[in-house]
């Protein structure tokens, strides 16, 4: 599939991620979008093209994802499904388009680790590839680089991560990653020097693996940022990515689109196809 043309259903087309995927793929040669869904009743039956701005693509917003993946199939159009929806919704979507035979290229968050494995087993019995990216800018993959190499020579280490506050889910999924990226070295981190009380709850955050605390910020005027902070006697190191347009998602969106057609299994986070 490589050398052809790959068709691409967007799913959550006319929010501000999917706005931004179709913008991408309809600039994209080698890429076709054959549908668009999302569930917002002020975007369905307008033409995707004039809601992402970059003029008609004479595409319909349809509410319907098992339809449009269905007449894909009935095309011969067997691409990828993009999805940018909402964590409630992520898991059933990605299990429908590898019963389709369309593979899931998939940025939303708040998939648990267990719903992760089990869309794992279900795409390797399907030999379907599925890409599932928390985060696909190259700015954060730099960061969580960094952060596993400052963690062979800091014990201490907590993260912050900051979001606009229409984010339906915390701690963020690429703080998450990150924090998995770094109990994954499979030393403990934190260890107590106090007996600690948290006078209200909360105050020091979610607990992650090996005693990684991850603290989530939600305002206006935030778009998505994130800050690992390391530790020691007489140093602080400190790790920053901050996003100032979601048009940074887009080279990794746009990888990810044509790498998952190569895949025949599931794969989690962006890292693992640069
Ligand atoms: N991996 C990455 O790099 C990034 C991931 N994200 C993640 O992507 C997801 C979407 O973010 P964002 O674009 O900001 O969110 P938005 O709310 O702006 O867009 C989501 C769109 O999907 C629609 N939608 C929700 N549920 C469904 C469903 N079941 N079927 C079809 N459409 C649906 C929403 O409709 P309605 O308005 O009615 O809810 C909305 O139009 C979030 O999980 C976010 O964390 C965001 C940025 C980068
Ligand atoms: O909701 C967002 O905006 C973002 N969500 C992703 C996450 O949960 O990590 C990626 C990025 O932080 C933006």
């Amino acid at each position: 599939m490589a050398s052809q043309v790959i068709p691409a259903i967007v799913n959550g087309a006319g929010g501000k991620m999917g706005r931004e995927v179709v913008k991408a793929i309809a600039s994209s040669p080698d890429l076709k979008l054959v549908a668009a869904v999302d569930r917002n009743p002020d975007y369905i039956g307008r033409d995707v093209g004039e809601i992402a701005g970059c003029g008609p693509l004479e595409i319909p917003i349809l509410n319907d994802l098992e339809g449009s993946l269905g007449m894909a199939v009935q095309e011969k159009e067997l691409g990828v499904m993009v999805d940018f929806t909402h964590p409630s919704s992520v898991y059933d979507n990605v299990r429908s388009a590898i019963a389709y035979g369309i593979r899931p290229v998939v940025g939303t968050t708040g998939l648990s680790p267990q719903q992760i494995q089990e869309l794992a087993e279900f795409a390797d019995k399907a030999s379907t590839g599925c890409l599932i990216i928390p985060n696909f800018s190259i700015g954060m993959v730099l960061l969580q680089q960094a952060a596993i190499s400052a963690s062979k020579y800091f014990d201490h280490v907590e993260i912050i991560e900051l979001h606009h506050n229409q984010k339906a889910d915390a701690p963020s999924g690429t703080a998450i990653k990150t924090a998995e990226m770094l109990a994954e070295l499979g030393k403990p981190y934190n260890p107590p020097s106090v007996e600690e009380s948290e006078k209200l709850t909360g105050a020091r955050g979610a607990l992650a693996g090996e005693g990684i605390r991850i603290h989530s910020v939600r305002l206006p005027g935030l778009i998505a940022h994130q800050e690992v902070i390391f530790g020691a006697p007489g140093q602080i190191y400190t790790l920053r990515h901050d996003t100032s347009d979601r048009a940074c998602y887009m080279p990794g969106v746009l990888l990810a689109i044509r790498k998952v057609t190569e895949l025949k299994t599931l794969v989690y986070g962006l890292e693992k196809i640069l």
